[in-house]
Parts: C-alpha cells; sequence; structure tokens
C-alpha cells in the first residue's frame, strides 16, 4: 500500500511537472506550439502516405501492364503520380520549417526561462541560500534546464509522430499479419525499459558529478582569469591547479565513459533484438507472397515500410526516456522556483521612520545552521543615532555576522534589533536597506568603468557626473579618475576592457577600497557600515579619511569594524566582542582606564609600531 502511494505520488509530481513545462511553453510561444503541432502530423502522415501510395502505383502498374491499355493506365496513373509529387514536396518543405519554428521557439523559451531564473534570484531577500553549496548545484542544473521544456515538447512530438506512423504501420501489417503486429508491438516494451532505466542512470550520474564539475570549473577560472594570475604564476601554483583541473576531468569523464559503455551493450542487445525481428517479418512476408496470400504491392509495401517500424520504435522508447530524463533536470528548476525566502517578510510593512534615538540589539542570538556553533549569544547593543559606533574583537569574533544581521541578510536566530524601538523584521527589506550605506571588507570590484562602479551606489543617479564626482571626491579618488586614460569612463577590468586592450586599467587596492568608499557616500543613507573601510589605504589616505572622518560623517549612525586602532579613535563609542557577547563597551579613554581586554588589544599594537616611550595615542593625538 505504502509502495503504490510513492507510486502514485511520483506519478502525481510527474504530472504537474509536465504541466508546468507546457504551461512555459505557451507562455513563450503558442503559435509556435502550435504550428509544430500541426507539422509534425503532417510529418508523421507523410511515410506511410508516401508508401501507401507507392503500393497503389505498383498495383496499378501491373494491373495497366496485364490489361495493356494505355489510356486506362495513363488515366489512373497520373493522379497517383500528382499525389506523390505532393508528398515529395510536403516531405522536403516540413524539414526546414520545423526546425526554423523549433529554433524561434526554443529562444523565446529560454529568455522566458532565464527571466524567471534570474528573478527568482533577485527575489531571495535573505543571503542564506548564497552561502549555501548545495543552492549553487542546484543553480547550475536550473541554469541548463532552460532548453528541457523545449526538448521535452520536441520528445513529445516526436512520440506522436512516431506513434501515428507506428500505428498506422502496424495497421498495415495487421492486414498482412496479425501475428507479426502482434510481436513488433510487444517489441516496443524491452525497449522502453532499458531506455527508461538508462536515462535514470544518466541523471544521476549528472547529479552527483556535479559538485566535482563546479570545482573543476573554478580550478579552470583560477588557471584564466587575472584575479588569480598573479600568485598563480609567483607561486608557481599552475601545476598544482592544472593537476587538480586534469584529475577531476578525469574522473568525470571515467564516470561519463563507464555510463556510454554500458548504454553501448544495452544498444548492441537492442539493436540486435530489431533486427531478428525485422529479418523473421521480412522472411514471412515473402513467405506469404510466395503462397500468393498477399500481392508483389504489398511486398514493396513492407520493404516501404518496415524500416519506419523500427525507426519509430526506437524514436518512442528514446524519446520517452529522454523526457523522463529532461523532467528531472527541469524539477531543479522547479525547486529554484519553490525556494522559501531565509528572512521573514513582513506582509504590511511599516515606513521606515528617520532614526531619532538609535539601534538596539536586545538580546540577539546567531547561529548558521543548527549544525553550525553560536556565533552571537545574547548579544545586547546600543548605536546611538547620529554618532559613531566602533566594534573592535579578534578574527572571527562575529564582527561581519553582526554587520549581516543589521542589513538583514540573516534573520537573528534568538532577540530583536530595533529601530528607534520598531523590530527591523516590520520594515519593507528594500526600504529598510535604502537607509543604509555600507563599504564591505570583502567589497565588490565591478568589471565596469569608474563612473559606473561608484554610480551603483545608487542606481538612480548612475549618470549624475556631478553627483559621482563629488563621492569619488569624498572617498579622495577623484584625481587619480582623471588621470586615468578615459577619466570616468575608463572601464577598471583588464578583462572586460574589450577588443581594446588600453581601454581596460586595473587599480591598486587601496584605490579599489576608494572606489569602493566612493559608492558608499552616493547614498543618502542615514546609517553607514564601514567595515575595515582603511584596511588597504596608505597612511596618508587613511589620515586624510580620519581628518574629515566628523565632516563625512556628520548626520549619519555609524558602525566602524576595524583592526587598526588609529581609526577605532574615531569613533565616540566602543565595542568588544568576544566569546559571541558584548565584553566591553565605552569611550576609547574608558577602555584604555579600564585596563580590559580592549586596553590589551590597543598597547599590542601600539608596542609593535612605536619605541617604549611612545604610544600610538600620542602619534595619532599629534597628527590630528
Ligand atoms: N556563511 C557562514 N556559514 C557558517 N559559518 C560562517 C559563515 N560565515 C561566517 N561564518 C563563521 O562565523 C564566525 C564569525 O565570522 P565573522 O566573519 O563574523 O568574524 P569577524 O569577527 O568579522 O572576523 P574578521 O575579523 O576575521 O573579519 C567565523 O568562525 C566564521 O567561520
Amino acid at each position: 500500500m505504502e509502495k503504490l502511494h510513492a507510486w502514485l505520488r511520483v506519478v502525481r509530481e510527474l504530472l504537474q511537472t509536465i504541466q508546468i513545462i507546457f504551461r512555459l511553453l505557451w507562455k513563450s510561444d503558442r503559435g509556435g506550439v502550435m504550428t509544430l503541432l500541426v507539422l509534425e502530423v503532417v510529418q508523421a502522415l507523410v511515410p506511410v502516405g508516401a508508401a501507401w501510395l507507392s503500393k497503389v502505383l505498383f498495383d496499378t502498374l501491373v494491373r495497366g501492364v496485364q490489361q495493356q491499355n494505355t489510356a486506362t493506365l495513363l488515366s489512373s496513373l497520373l493522379p497517383l503520380l500528382a499525389l506523390q509529387t505532393l508528398v515529395v514536396i510536403a516531405g522536403q518543405v516540413i524539414t526546414p520549417t520545423n526546425k526554423y519554428v523549433n529554433e524561434q521557439l526554443s529562444l523565446k523559451l529560454t529568455f522566458t526561462m532565464k527571466c524567471s531564473i534570474y528573478q527568482k534570484l533577485n527575489s531571495l531577500a535573505g543571503l542564506a541560500h548564497f552561502e549555501d553549496p548545495r543552492f549553487h548545484d542546484m543553480f547550475q542544473i536550473a541554469n541548463t534546464a532552460h532548453f528541457m521544456p523545449k526538448q521535452t515538447l520536441s520528445s513529445f512530438l516526436s512520440i506522436m509522430r512516431s506513434l501515428l506512423t507506428f500505428l498506422s504501420v502496424v495497421g498495415i501489417f495487421f492486414i498482412l499479419s496479425p501475428l507479426l503486429a502482434l510481436v513488433i508491438a510487444i517489441a516496443t516494451i524491452p525497449h522502453l525499459y532499458i531506455h527508461l532505466r538508462l536515462s535514470k542512470e544518466h541523471v544521476q550520474m549528472r547529479f552527483e558529478n556535479n559538485p566535482k564539475e563546479r570545482q573543476a570549473d573554478y580550478y579552470g577560472r583560477i588557471l584564466s582569469t587575472p584575479r588569480y594570475a598573479k600568485e598563480v604564476k609567483l607561486f608557481q601554483l599552475g601545476p598544482f591547479f592544472l593537476q587538480s583541473f586534469l584529475s577531476l576531468t578525469k574522473v568525470l569523464q571515467l564516470h561519463e565513459r563507464k555510463h556510454q559503455k554500458r548504454e553501448w551493450y544495452w544498444q548492441l542487445g537492442l539493436s540486435a533484438l530489431a533486427a531478428l525481428i525485422s529479418s523473421g517479418a521480412f522472411i514471412v512476408v515473402v513467405m506469404q507472397a510466395f503462397a500468393r496470400q498477399i500481392s508483389i504491392g504489398d511486398v514493396a509495401l513492407y520493404i516501404g515500410i518496415a524500416a519506419s517500424v523500427q525507426q519509430s520504435l526506437l524514436v518512442i522508447a528514446f524519446s520517452i526516456s529522454q523526457i523522463n530524463e529532461y523532467i528531472l533536470y527541469f524539477k531543479r528548476y522547479n525547486d529554484l522556483q519553490a525556494l522559501p525566502q531565509t528572512i521573514s517578510l513582513h506582509r504590511t510593512p511599516q515606513r521606515v521612520p528617520i532614526l531619532k534615538k538609535g539601534i538596539t540589539f536586545q538580546n540577539v542570538s546567531f547561529r548558521y545552521t543548527s549544525q553550525h556553533p553560536w556565533i552571537l549569544k545574547d548579544v545586547n547593543l546600543f548605536l546611538p543615532a547620529h554618532q559613531c559606533l566602533a566594534l573592535v574583537g579578534l578574527n572571527g569574533a562575529g564582527k561581519s555576522t553582526l554587520v549581516k544581521l543589521l542589513t538583514r541578510m540573516y534573520d537573528p536566530s534568538a532577540g530583536e534589533i530595533l529601530w528607534d524601538g520598531i523590530d527591523i523584521r516590520e520594515f519593507d527589506v528594500d526600504e529598510y536597506r535604502g537607509q543604509i550605506g555600507a563599504i564591505f571588507q570583502d567589497f565588490s570590484r565591478y568589471d565596469l568603468s569608474a563612473q559606473e562602479n561608484i554610480g551603483l551606489g545608487n542606481t538612480t543617479h548612475m549618470r549624475n557626473s556631478d553627483l559621482i564626482q563629488n563621492a569619488a571626491n569624498k572617498a579622495g579618488i577623484h584625481e587619480r579618475i582623471m588621470n586615468l586614460p578615459q577619466g570616468y569612463e575608463s572601464i577598471l577590468s583588464l578583462w572586460m576592457a574589450g577588443e581594446n586592450q588600453d581601454n581596460g586599467i586595473d587599480l591598486s587596492g587601496g584605490e579599489w577600497q576608494k572606489v569602493a568608499l566612493a559608492r558608499m557616500f552616493m547614498r543618502s543613507s542615514s546609517m553607514l557600515i564601514l567595515d575595515e573601510p582603511t584596511a588597504a589605504l596608505d597612511a596618508e589616505a587613511e589620515y586624510e579619511l580620519y581628518a574629515h572622518f566628523q565632516e563625512l560623517m556628520r548626520g549619519h549612525t555609524s558602525l566602524l569594524i576595524t583592526h587598526r586602532f588609529s581609526t577605532v579613535r574615531m569613533a565616540d563609542h566602543v565595542a568588544v566582542l568576544d566569546g559571541s557577547q558584548i565584553v566591553e563597551y565605552g569611550t576609547h579613554d574608558n577602555l584604555l582606564a579600564l585596563q580590559g581586554q580592549y586596553a590589551r588589544m590597543y598597547n599590542m599594537q601600539a608596542q609593535s609600531y612605536l619605541s617604549d616611550n611612545e604610544s600610538l595615542n600620542d602619534v595619532v593625538l599629534s597628527k590630528s
């Protein structure tokens, strides 16, 4: 009973998937689908029609020659010949037309599906799926599934055409020999079974191979993109990654070859069976003609259609197995479409008010999944409005994770983050994020122009040169961009510059960081998050930023994360994160006086820079 239920569930899922596939096809190009249907019916009838016409022609010819009446012979032959010509023309015209309609349908369908895949990715508000390798496997397969519905339709149409051919041919065989018709019909079963099995194995193999394929792709990228080229050359990593790439590719090919071998064995068996059946059938037909039970025209008819039987049988079995395979792939596309949001989205969100008091982390706990350890446990923290709070802590303490919660990439596992007392989950996530400008530790370097790299901070002002140059000025990168060969139009990429290599330029790490800072300044946001904003800046640039910091941050609530204690001093308050909790909170001076963890970290850094009788504090103060 349980097995029956499982089967029914599989069948129901299958039917649902087929329904989705056809809805997609219909939505993409209903005219194309209809045309293909008509063409397939015509195409299905052409071989049988041609064979039947040949039979009638032969029999008429034999009869006419025996009767020796030329006029009667001609009058009955001419319409048949005209019809024969028509059938031949139809056969010739259909193929290119079919190909054209198919191509059009494929393009429209690819567009529809790519649209829905990328729209779906865009609609996922949280970060959790993007940090999950299973999601990437699903995405990779779904992304290649765009030709599956079209292939499914083609296979359906092939089945329909072959079934029509097959049934009409079996019908003719039935007239010649009912037993023969039965044998031929039964011969489909092993074909079908074996093709279904092989296709299932093939899909299973592809799914199992997918993580390895992604890995091989990754090694290929390391070997081919400028981002890695320097280290690859200097550390002589080429042979290592090449070896890894090749051995993975070898393993993947080994699986493929094993499958192909199995497929070949089975094909041999099936072909031998098909040959046996067709030879047996031929002997039966010849014997019947010998016994004068059927005419010479009937033998010609058999020769004409015997190949179609074999062909249509093979096509039916193969197409069914293909559909099975396409559906399994397509299910990944479906799964992707069905992915749930990983953060809660409020149905009737509140407007985000102007921040007056501040942001409060109230008993916030977080871990990435139930299998991962707690990164934050009962964190209580206050970010006062219009002031700067520096968050410090050792590597892996959870600072960036806290930023992910604040920017709603994840929701806390427990506790709340309050914006002037309102849980940030009450807001529309896009409107809320619109209030935030950020420079992340792993900021993005877009292979686009300097203007676009900065303008992306506020896409509604992508072309507003004044605003962009103003932001670049604040970040201290305007002069450098103006000195680039094409100024703000220069492409900041050695990869995407197009044919003219001189158009592309790469910036230094610090210059890139300034571009990312400029991007942040493009936003008119009330809150700024600066995760290691000066890590790549030289001492002068950092000093410049420090000198203007108060002015740049004026009116903003800002969270500053940094390991540089000279930068920490820019903040109004400092919080120390350790052991998943906030262990110290106060001003720089208070915390130094406390002689706790902050003072220890501060003094350690100061000692590594300065002589015994000079402190970092003194240096920074004397600079400012
Ligand atoms: N997506 C993730 N899934 C599982 N664990 C993660 C994920 N991202 C980060 N972690 C883990 O969470 C912990 C905190 O990482 P986080 O990046 O927040 O630390 P951090 O304080 O910003 O460190 P650093 O100073 O080195 O930047 C680390 O142990 C890290 O391995």
